[in-house]
């Protein structure tokens, strides 16, 4: 019978014992190959979900604006039930999703159904039970007023214990205008920040208050024509002077300047996320926040900030920014036929983040800059 030392234990062992580790350790090779092939290395420190532009109406399919994308209303619901039942299943749950805006479309109001859209599409994400961090976009406000939207399931506002900094405990500017902006972290030397991109709107906002007057006056000075939603030009970056975008405040500016300030001292890595997309080469120019050169000229102030997700833009699009920013606009689901999908989920690791895309998102790695 064949004897072989054994490098641990000072007595020899037969060959089927020997044979035995090495099966036992060649199994363990396998787990650990199958991790990395999931993971590309170690497995994340945690994952999250992202979702964006669901749109719903219980009416029928319909056409964008200029009558070139179909619009799946009901079948948006569906796509959202599959996105939650995927994250639902994974082995680790991610620890929260975003929905990045526009969760029902502003056909409700017409149909007197926007109390009746919200429940079912909120239902229909309680079904997990993984914690959900939502976006105001334009069709928040065809829905609801402000003040509703503060009341409603739609705030998910939260204050972070863990920068107890009062000044950028959450962003408000003063007692009758405040921003729907805040951040979360999620984990050790990660945050999130939720932006609020019609602060500075005359959807978002309401006369006679100062904000409305303000957001009107720059939207008229580039825009002089009768239908505000109608661009002022055929292309370029001016496009973006539209009523169904808008802007952050200066209050808003400066509570991110000061919360990324803090964030580069705690070398925390930082995700912003707004339904507006800020940077011109990640999106349709015609969907770009009014003010997106301030909130980038802050963005690359900071070393912090890894990334600025989006949606409103239903293409989608993806762009690197010279400071290594990374700026993903999320295709939108109400545009999205029945067979396919549009969500994410990603996965954050000490060096990178990864996007796992379905249907028509597609995957990304996104280095630390
Ligand atoms: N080129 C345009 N001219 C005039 N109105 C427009 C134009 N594009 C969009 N709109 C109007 O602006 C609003 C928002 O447009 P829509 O495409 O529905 O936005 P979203 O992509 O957020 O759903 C709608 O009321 C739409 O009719």
């Amino acid at each position: 019978m064949l004897k072989f030392k054994c490098p641990f234990r000072k007595s020899c062992v037969t060959e089927g014992r020997f044979l035995g580790w090495w099966a036992k350790s060649e199994k363990l090779t396998g787990r650990l190959t199958r991790t990395k092939k999931m993971y590309g290395s170690l497995p994340p420190l945690f994952t999250f979900g992202v979702i964006a532009d669901i749109q719903y109406a219980d009416i029928e399919d319909g056409f964008n604006f200029k009558h070139t994308r179909k619009r799946y209303y009901r079948n948006s619901l569906r796509l959202l039930r599959r996105a939650n039942e995927k994250w639902k299943s994974e082995a680790v749950q991610p620890r929260f999703i975003i929905q990045l805006g526009d969760v029902i479309d502003g056909y409700n109001k017409k149909y007197d159904a926007s109390e009746r859209a919200l429940e079912t599409v909120v239902n229909e994400l309680d079904k997990s039970a993984i914690e959900v961090h939502h976006v105001w976009g334009n069709h928040e406000f065809y829905n609801f007023s402000r003040d509703d939207l503060m009341m409603s399931a739609l705030n998910s506002k939260t204050v972070d214990g863990t920068m107890a900094e009062d000044a950028v405990q959450s962003c408000s500017v003063s007692d009758t205008e405040e921003s729907y902006a805040y951040h979360f972290s999620p984990a050790p030397y990660f945050r999130f920040v939720v932006l609020d991109a019609y602060d500075l709107s005359i959807i978002g906002r309401k006369e006679p208050s100062t904000r409305y007057y303000e957001a009107l006056e720059m939207l008229q000075a580039h825009n002089d024509n009768d239908d505000l939603n109608h661009p002022p030009v055929a292309e370029g970056l001016e496009q973006r002077f539209v009523k169904f975008n808008g802007g952050f405040s200066q209050g808003q500016l400066d509570w991110l300047d000061r919360l990324l300030t803090l964030s580069d001292e705690k070398l925390e890595k930082v995700v912003v996320v707004s339904h507006l997309p800020v940077h011109p080469y990640s999106t349709d120019p015609i969907c770009l926040a009014w003010n997106y050169d301030r909130v980038l000229s802050i963005l690359h102030s900071h070393k912090s900030v890894v990334c600025f997700m989006a949606g409103h833009d239903h293409d989608g699009g993806y762009y690197r920014d010279a400071s290594g920013v990374h700026h993903l606009t999320f295709e939108g689901v109400i545009e999205t036929p029945p067979e396919s999908e549009a969500f994410g989920t990603v996965y954050v690791y000490e060096d990178r983040m990864a996007l796992k895309g379905n249907g028509r998102v597609s995957d990304r790695v996104l280095p630390y800059p």
